[in-house]
């Protein structure tokens, strides 16, 4: 029997399996099948993200990311703070180092106000066309995405694409309409998170988004990353910025470390919701399941 936890940042909510123990019933590889069933909000557990937590020769945990459909992503910020609350809880620690397939990332725990919160280093932005990735060579800063773009994109990887375009009005774009169309324009050999992001003062901007593989979700921790470093990018905000997302805020701060990507850091809550077990017949489409005896 697998048992689960459901958490969510802001509303981004997330299905996480611990597979640290040999014994946990997990198998390496998780299928399409078993990830989008147990993700189905009505014939799964249902969640935007299903995150497996497996031991690492490099880190404290690698972090596997696969998006309600079972494709694969390279990062997930608000999943990442979810997942490194429930691992610090657990090890009683403060600090943990977290691999994904795409970056090495530090989380901390941090407070503003009273809020207790957690900050991750999302490691660098990549701000270069084949790190996107986009189809051909050309400049990330003003990206063409074709008549369903209500403006030019500022295009940067945090270890899974996104494109970022600024708006007069976020509630006046028809994102569920263009979302989809931009997700997959022929410039995106691996698709994009698309984000449209409004102004409101030189630190704070309005953001909704479009994620890759699942539709608009309440937010986005690894495309508020990207909105923060678009604005530093675009001359529209300094290096750290509030981004204000349907589900609520993020701080980010894109740091110059003196590399060109720099490195971002995201700071957000997390969110317990409960725990339960997988059915025999779901656990079983997770491989290395021990039969009843
Ligand atoms: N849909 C994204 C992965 C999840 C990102 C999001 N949940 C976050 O908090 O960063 C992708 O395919 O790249």
């Amino acid at each position: 029997m697998i048992t689960f936890l459901k958490m969510h940042g802001l509303g981004n909510d997330f299905v996480i399996l611990d597979a640290r123990d040999p014994d946990s019933g997990i198998g390496a590889d998780i299928s399409v099948r078993a990830a989008s069933l147990v993700s189905d909000r009505r014939r799964g557990i249902g969640c935007d993200q299903l995150l497996i937590i497996r031991p690492s020769d490099n880190a404290d945990i690698f972090m596997q990311i696969l998006n309600q459909d079972g494709s694969v992503a390279g990062a997930c910020g608000n999943g990442t703070r979810c997942v490194a609350d429930y691992v610090m809880r657990d090890l009683d620690v403060d600090q943990l180092l977290i691999e994904t397939k795409s970056t090495m990332l530090f989380a901390e725990r941090s407070r503003i106000g009273d809020a207790d919160l957690i900050a991750v280093n999302m490691g660098a932005a990549r701000l270069d066309w084949q790190q996107v990735p986009l189809a051909q060579a050309q400049d990330t800063l003003h990206v063409d995405l074709g008549a369903d773009a209500p403006a030019l994109a500022v295009c940067q990887s945090m270890g899974n694409p996104h494109a970022v375009m600024f708006v007069d009005d976020v509630a006046a774009i028809d994102l569920d309409a263009i979302g989809p169309k931009l997700e997959h324009a022929d410039i995106f050999p691996d698709r994009a998170n698309i984000s449209i992001v409004q102004k409101l003062d030189d630190a704070k901007f309005r953001m909704r988004v479009w994620e890759r593989s699942v539709g608009i979700t309440q937010a986005c921790g690894s495309g508020a990353c990207a909105v923060g470093v678009a604005a530093h990018r675009r001359g529209l905000a300094g290096r750290l910025s509030e981004i204000v997302m349907d589900g609520g805020s993020v701080i980010i701060e894109w740091r110059d470390n003196g590399t060109a990507g720099g490195e971002v850091i995201m700071t957000g809550p997390v969110t317990y919701v409960g725990h339960g077990v997988l059915d025999d017949a779901i656990s079983a489409l997770f491989g290395t399941h021990h039969a009843k005896a």
